[in-house]
């Protein structure tokens, strides 16, 4: 059939199909078709060249196009070239004046590499989207705003709100202490990341968990910070975990208190913040010990003995100011330390406590109530005072006079010096 020269030269592949077959070829639609020879591909069936389960699609456009004058819209179907290689072609084909009825103008582009790229990309969002559903800890995305741009479904799990609630709310409004946030924006905004950094949220029914945040900042083209981008960790269970352990380790088993060990550190701690100051320390202890309890152990029995000497903790409890640490030594044996008070005020802590001990009805077994009662001695820290066993032993001095006056006392110990 007669063709246009510039025809030869255009980059885009253009055919003539007359009566469903090739009639004529471009040079671009021969090469990208692999045609050795024209005649590999002019002359041949259209039908020889398209996918079959985009045959029945691509036929049609092709009769309409062999009708109507108007030109058909891309369609984009799967071809073979010569070589039975698999292209991906978009067609737009309109009907050809003059050349007789049935005759068809088709122009096509290789989309081959545009489909890959597409099938790769959605393989990417899937496996993103597979791994993001099948995560436990929580991936998320801020914009520079603090923003939350992108929250994997595992949130919900997590904190009970699905990503669709999360998404579009500021990150900070999950923080129970926005104080948190900030430190944490602080240490990304300085190193450009953080592992393991530790914070808290708050969940959908008001509970607030510990979570664990690994977190770097995005950087837009400009280098200017963008937001943030990380993972983090419901770690409530290792929290309490941790925290039990703590209790364990530095409370007393029976009434709950600090342990011996524990109320020592404290007061050695008191002792260190005031050592080398010049002024009489404010710093006093109270060495509490309770009258004749072998006598409740003797009667009732030592479960009873247990019962008693935690309602009597409970009683000092409520007389205890939130600053004063509270622990027991050993047996019936207790100690307060008092910070920031003076002389008679910490008189005044002592005697209350043993009023209010005295004045309590400890129940022994059901109907059954006795009082108690409890010695206390008194120390106040010397300038010269070094290790807790200084200021102890004068307490328990103290005490011993107390019991030596017949008990139910408040003694203060004198130093030697005073
Ligand atoms: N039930 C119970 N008793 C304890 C515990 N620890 C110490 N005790 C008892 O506390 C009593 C202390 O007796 P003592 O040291 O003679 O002192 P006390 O009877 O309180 O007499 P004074 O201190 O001299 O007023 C003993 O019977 C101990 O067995 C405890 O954890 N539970």
């Amino acid at each position: 059939m007669p063709t246009v020269a510039w025809l030869e030269q255009l980059p885009a592949c253009v055919v003539v199909i007359i009566a469903g077959v090739l009639r004529y070829a471009n040079a671009a639609a021969l090469h990208l078709m692999e045609a050795q020879a024209p005649d590999d591909f002019v002359g041949r069936p259209v039908v020889d060249f398209i996918h079959p389960l985009d045959l029945h699609r691509v036929l049609a456009r092709i009769r309409r196009a062999e009708q109507a004058a108007g030109a058909n819209p891309p369609t984009e179907f799967r071809a073979y070239s010569c070589r039975g290689r698999t292209l991906m072609l978009a067609m737009s084909s309109t009907h050809l004046q003059d050349s007789g009825a049935g005759s068809v103008l088709a122009s096509f582009l290789d989309m081959t590499e545009r489909a890959a790229m597409e099938t790769r990309l959605r393989e990417t969002e899937e496996n993103f989207q597979r791994m993001m559903n099948t995560m436990q800890d929580v991936f998320y995305r801020t914009d520079a705003q603090g923003i939350t741009r992108y929250v994997c479904p595992a949130v919900k799990n997590v904190l009970g709100y699905t990503a669709e609630e999360i998404i579009g709310l500021p990150a900070a409004a999950f923080y129970p202490d926005p104080a948190e946030r900030e430190a944490l924006i602080a240490a990304i905004r300085k190193h450009g990341f953080v592992r393991d950094f530790p914070g808290r949220m708050r969940r959908k029914d008001g509970t607030v968990i510990d979570i664990s945040i690994s977190t770097q900042a995005l950087r837009d083209e400009q280098g200017q910070y963008a937001g943030v981008e990380g993972i983090w960790r419901d770690i409530t269970e290792r929290k309490n975990m941790e925290r039990e352990l703590e209790r364990l380790a530095t409370r007393d088993s029976l009434t709950g208190k600090l342990n011996r060990r524990s109320i020592l550190e404290r007061l050695e701690q008191a002792l260190d913040q005031r050592r080398d100051r010049r002024e009489q320390p404010s710093l006093f202890v109270l060495l509490l010990d309770l009258d004749h309890f072998k006598r409740i152990n003797d009667t009732h029995g030592h479960a009873v003995g247990d019962q008693a000497l935690c309602q009597f903790v409970e009683t000092v409890e409520r007389q205890r100011r939130g600053d004063d640490h509270f622990g027991r030594l050993g047996g019936e044996e207790f100690l307060l330390i008092l910070e920031g008070v003076d002389l008679a005020e910490a008189r005044q802590a002592a005697e209350r406590v043993r009023l209010a001990v005295e004045r309590t009805n400890i129940e022994l077994v059901e109907g059954l109530t006795t009082q108690l009662t409890v010695s206390i001695g008194i120390a106040q820290m010397q300038p010269g005072d070094r290790r807790p066993s200084d200021l102890l032993e004068r307490a328990d001095r103290a005490l011993y006079k107390a019991k030596d006056l017949g008990r139910n006392q408040v003694v203060l110990e004198v130093p030697a010096a005073n």
